[in-house]
């Protein structure tokens, strides 16, 4: 170890060596390198934990760039895993990145989950974090939880005994027993995000994470708090130990839980105005598909824009192509979603399908312009 790099937080007092070396041994497991994970991995990383695992099966949208700091334009497409675990260990040569470029189910979260210490949600969806919940409640495992939500945030520590008081650890369920239904809380793509909320509580999280390692002050344990970006307010609230949930107690209780699939639901095309499309445009990978008739005007660049006709969209659909963003553009944006959806159908969400809401009609000066 080079006790330089961790200079300044080893002659920190109530730190030093000792704790910096307890860092090192730590094995944290962030699960979701998005809004939450990317600056929480950031910090961690640089702080010297020794060994980091990365878990998220998602590849880079333009839309995650405003929040997902470990990412650049030139990311767009690939694995957030991947890129975060390549980016950190040049951040940090010192320590051990580990990449899961994988979704956390039932049947792989145990086996993942055993080997690290501490774990870390930044996902975003309720299966998700019920299912870490219980298994490292199951494991026995110390749940670092954060969540955003509007312009409010929530951090917890999970499972982990209350030091001073030697109460057990309460979970998630002890908050909120039973998950809602799928789709019934927005998430960030449906209710939006400012950027700097996840990067206040994912570096929260990353530092609830360092103190209960280096068991340095008060971790967040039986507490859950809450954060208020508008008001700069934050308050504490104590947990106590609920009932009337189930808890699995053995592997097989766990495997015999009714988890709902934590895999997305389709996101479906996304709708875009004339900036968007600016931005859109600026990437390589994208594809831009014109779909009016042949003889309508205006006539688009040829070489900027792919004509295919919506009458001749279907044949078009079963060819295949590899760019990671399509744009579809027509009169007025009614026939380019009716492209969307057959394109989404097709392809699920392996594409990410945009749509220019209003058309050529409502951006009329762009199309003159280019
Ligand atoms: N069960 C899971 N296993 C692995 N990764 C997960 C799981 N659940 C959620 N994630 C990951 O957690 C991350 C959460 O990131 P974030 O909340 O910023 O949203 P996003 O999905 O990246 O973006 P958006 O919702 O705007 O499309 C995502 O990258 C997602 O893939």
């Amino acid at each position: 170890m080079s006790a330089e790099r961790y200079n300044r937080q080893i002659i920190l007092k109530g730190f030093g060596e000792e704790a910096q070396q307890k860092l090192l041994r730590a094995k944290v497991l962030v699960i979701g390198a998005g809004g939450l994970g990317c600056p929480a991995l950031q910090y961690l990383a640089a702080a010297g934990i020794g060994h980091i695992g990365i878990v998220d099966d998602d590849t880079i949208s333009l839309s995650n760039l405003h929040r997902q700091i470990l990412f650049t334009t030139a990311d767009i497409g690939k694995l957030k895993a991947e890129v975060a675990g390549k980016r950190l260990q040049e951040m940090n040569p010192q320590i051990g990145i580990i990449r899961h470029p994988i979704r956390l189910q039932k049947n792989n979260i145990l086996d993942i989950l055993s080997r690290y210490d501490y774990i870390l949600d930044g996902t975003d969806n309720f299966e998700s974090r019920y299912l870490i919940n219980d298994a490292c409640a199951l494991l026995n495992k110390p749940l670092i939880f954060a969540a955003v939500s509007g312009f409010e945030g929530q951090l917890a520590v999970f499972n982990a005994p209350d030091h001073s008081t030697l109460r057990p650890g309460t979970n998630y369920r002890d908050l909120f027993p039973e998950a809602p239904d799928k789709g019934e809380i927005p998430n960030c793509a449906e209710n939006g995000v400012i950027g700097v909320l996840p990067g206040i509580l994912g570096t929260m999280a990353a530092a609830e994470t360092i103190k209960l390692i280096a068991k340095i002050g008060q971790p967040l344990t039986n507490k859950i708090l809450n954060y208020n970006l508008l008001t700069q307010e934050q308050y504490i609230i104590n947990i106590s130990h609920g009932k009337g949930y189930t808890l699995p107690k053995t592997i097989d209780e766990f495997l015999n839980m009714d988890y709902q699939d934590t895999s997305e639901a389709p996101q479906g095309y996304i709708e875009i105005d004339a900036s968007e499309l600016v931005k859109l445009q600026q990437l390589e990978s994208t594809i831009l598909i014109d779909v009016r008739e042949r003889h309508e005007v205006p006539v688009l660049d040829k070489q900027i824009y792919t004509q295919v006709p919506m009458s001749e969209f279907a044949a078009f659909l079963n060819k295949d192509f590899y760019q990671k963003q399509v744009v579809l553009i027509c009169q007025h944006g009614i026939r380019s979603v009716a492209a969307a959806e057959a394109m989404q159908e097709k392809y699920g969400d392996a594409k990410k399908i945009y749509s220019l809401k209003g058309g050529i009609v409502k951006w009329r000066d762009h199309f003159l312009k280019s």
